[in-house]
């Protein structure tokens, strides 16, 4: 089922046209890849997603509503959460604390309420074992290396128990098992349901956990597929993969 549809978007930032009538969606239940060379609109378009750009022209929705005009934090109500690619923790807060204040946030403002919740605190234990940073969790946020605090920072979008979870560029300075199990988290996530959104330019992971890739070039969509089909495409070849696969 596609729950969010980010339809013939359209982004100028005076002269430039970072996004043209550019249409990706993601379902729930699915992986998705986002890929393109550097500059293509990606960030752009998730930000689009998210609230932060306003699009010139195009429409957001979400769960069949029309999103385009909300504000980024109702959109997060509804169940769109997203990490940077530049970090957003507090860096003086330890990683346990900065998962508990997400963990907390969602408590007090979440759009579900169970009837048997787990405390923020008990949120925070298990996302912090379930992405890996055990060892990192009484540490000073701005201490862990760069992987870990992307890590860090997809424990705090998961504490927000998103319906839709984009990802920008989340594995680099992961090490190659790292990057492994994080594949496999992904994957996991996606099998309970949510719908994952993921840039990334490692073509290694997109090809290995995306059920479906769409690939924008200088703003527009240029192919949009299963891994094997964006692979198999003169275009992306041409344009992005520069023929070296
Ligand atoms: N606020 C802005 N003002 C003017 N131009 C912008 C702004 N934000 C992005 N751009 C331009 O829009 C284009 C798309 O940028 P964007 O960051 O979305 O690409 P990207 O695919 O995410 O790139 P990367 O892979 O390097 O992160 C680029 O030409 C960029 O310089």
């Amino acid at each position: 089922m596609t729950l969010l549809e980010a339809a013939d978007v359209t982004v100028r930032f005076g002269g430039v046209t970072a996004v043209r009538a550019a249409t990706v969606d993601a379902a729930a239940g699915q992986v998705t890849g986002l890929i393109g060379p550097n500059g293509a609109g990606k960030t752009t378009l998730f930000n689009v997603i998210t609230g932060l750009q306003r699009p010139t022209r195009g429409a957001v929705r979400f769960a069949g509503e029309d999103i385009t005009r909300r504000a980024t934090h109702e959109r997060a109500r509804r169940g769109i959460a997203r990490t940077f690619q530049r970090l957003e923790a507090f860096g003086s807060l330890s990683v346990r604390e900065n998962v508990l204040v997400a963990a907390e946030i969602h408590h007090r403002h979440g759009r579900r309420r169970r009837r048997h919740q787990q405390s923020p605190a008990q949120v925070a234990e298990r996302l912090i074992a379930r992405v890996g940073l055990d060892r990192y969790a009484h540490r000073p946020a701005d201490t862990v290396p760069t992987g870990i605090a992307r890590l860090l920072e997809l424990a705090r979008a998961l504490a927000l128990d998103p319906r839709l979870l984009l990802l920008d560029e989340p594995s680099s300075g992961l090490s190659t098992a790292e990057t492994e199990a994080f594949g496999e988290l992904l994957r996991e996530l996606a099998g309970e349901g949510k719908a994952v959104l993921i840039v990334e330019h490692d073509m290694d992971l997109i090809m290995r956990v995306c059920d479906r890739v769409t690939v924008l070039n200088f703003g527009a969509v240029i192919a949009s597929g299963t891994p094997a089909e964006v692979r198999a495409d003169t275009d992306v070849q041409r344009a992005y993969l520069g023929g070296a696969e």
